[in-house]
């Protein structure tokens, strides 16, 4: 794929774990210093940035004097706690010498999954930029549960630059850029210089995270990269300690994985819609329902679904399968599980004769519905 790289002025710039620590044990404090030293001159030459850094556990860790990084879930996040604030200090040192405000933002999923949280969320980060500070993003470990937590910041860093209309989110990791096969175990790969985001092809070479410290690996950076252009965002994956790595993006320099935005935008609403990580029910649509979804982006409507599952109640979001399980979109659908068990398959006259006129003769409303399949787009 061609074409020129374009880096725009909003960069999210993301810190993964495997670069900030030093073998998982606190916080590399001279890497650290330069990457605060390169984000001062790209703030001087008028850029808006937003950071997105990892590095609360090891650098608890260090403090507790843990040498294994734990499993049980509560005591990761006594340690994120603990290491969170000098995580913080460690940027707030180093960007006070550049008389440079930093602002600690912690973010869980709900906040953003939440439709009033997440408009509070970009509220805020919209106003520290315009006062020109540099807001520090993490995810609020401290309060996650297992099955509702982003895990990897690359999600998290996809979604913030969704939220803010970033022009480039920079991952910056410890390999050079996505290879077509994991370079730690086939010392053979081939980097890819420049990819689209969203082809699938690129989820079958992106392996999981290569040291115990990271957590998803070049698999959860695809899929930023995919979440990130739904907002016209371009995703760079490079090298986090080359020299002046992202001095040399700004410049134009070809480092890295450049991923082109090359999928249609959404708005931002839809994309709030399409960016929930955890639908709560499925529906299993007939290939006729699939097309006109996918075609004309109708409504949906109970004629053209088989079967649904889930625990969902009215107002949940659910995502919607074609007759080869391929998700086709998601939405906010109008009915309970046993409401739209009692509608499936059936017409709209046969729906009005059993259950009288209704408002909303639709599964999902075309307004509250988007097109997932990116893949076949
Ligand atoms: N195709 C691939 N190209 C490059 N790296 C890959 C690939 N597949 C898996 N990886 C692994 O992903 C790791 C980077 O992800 P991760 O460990 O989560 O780091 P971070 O903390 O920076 O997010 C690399 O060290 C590498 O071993
Ligand atoms: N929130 C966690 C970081 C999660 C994590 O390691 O993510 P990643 O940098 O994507 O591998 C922390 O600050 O320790």
């Amino acid at each position: 794929m061609n074409g020129p790289r374009t880096v725009g002025h909003r960069w999210v710039v993301k810190i993964g774990s495997s670069l900030l620590t030093n073998n998982g044990l606190g916080l590399d404090s001279a890497a650290i210093a330069q990457w605060v030293q390169q984000l001062l001159v790209l703030h001087r030459a008028g850029l808006e940035l937003i950071l997105v850094s990892s590095g609360a556990v090891a650098a608890g860790m260090e403090r507790l004097g843990w040498t294994q990084r734990p499993e049980r879930l509560h005591e990761l996040q006594a340690a994120a706690s603990i290491g969170q604030a000098a995580l913080i200090q460690t940027y707030q040192d180093f960007l006070h010498k550049g008389s440079v405000v930093g602002a600690q933002v912690l973010l869980t999923h709900d906040d953003l999954r939440d439709r009033q949280r997440h408009l509070a969320a970009r509220a805020t980060l919209r106003t520290l930029l315009d006062m020109r500070v540099l807001p520090i993003i993490n995810e609020n470990d401290a309060v996650t549960s297992s099955e509702l937590r982003f895990g990897d910041n690359d999600t998290l860093a996809a979604m913030v630059s969704n939220l803010l209309e970033a022009d480039l989110l920079v991952i910056l990791t410890d390999q050079e850029g996505l290879y077509d096969a994991d370079p730690r175990r086939h010392p053979d790969a081939r980097l890819l210089t420049e990819v689209r985001a969203g082809d699938p092809a690129l989820l079958a070479m992106a392996g999981g995270a290569g040291t115990g410290v990271g957590s998803g690996g070049m698999r959860t950076k695809v899929l930023a990269a995919e979440r990130a252009a739904r907002s016209g965002t371009a995703t760079i994956v490079c090298a986090g300690r080359q020299e002046n790595v992202l001095l040399r993006l700004w410049a134009g320099e070809a480092l890295g994985t450049y991923f082109h935005p090359a999928l249609p935008k959404l708005a931002a609403r839809k994309r709030w819609l399409a960016g929930q990580l955890r639908p709560r029910g499925t529906l299993h649509l007939d290939a006729g329902a699939a097309r006109v979804l996918l075609e004309k982006g109708s409504s949906l409507l109970p004629v053209g679904v088989r079967a649904a599952e889930g625990d969902f109640r009215r107002g949940d979001l659910v995502c919607c399968l074609d007759p080869e399980g391929q998700e086709v979109a998601r939405g906010l659908i109008n009915f309970d599980l046993a409401e739209v068990r009692r509608r499936l398959g059936k017409t709209s006259d046969a729906i009005k004769a059993e259950f009288g006129n209704l408002d909303e003769p639709e599964l999902i409303h075309r307004d509250n519905l988007v097109l997932t399949a990116t893949r076949s787009q």
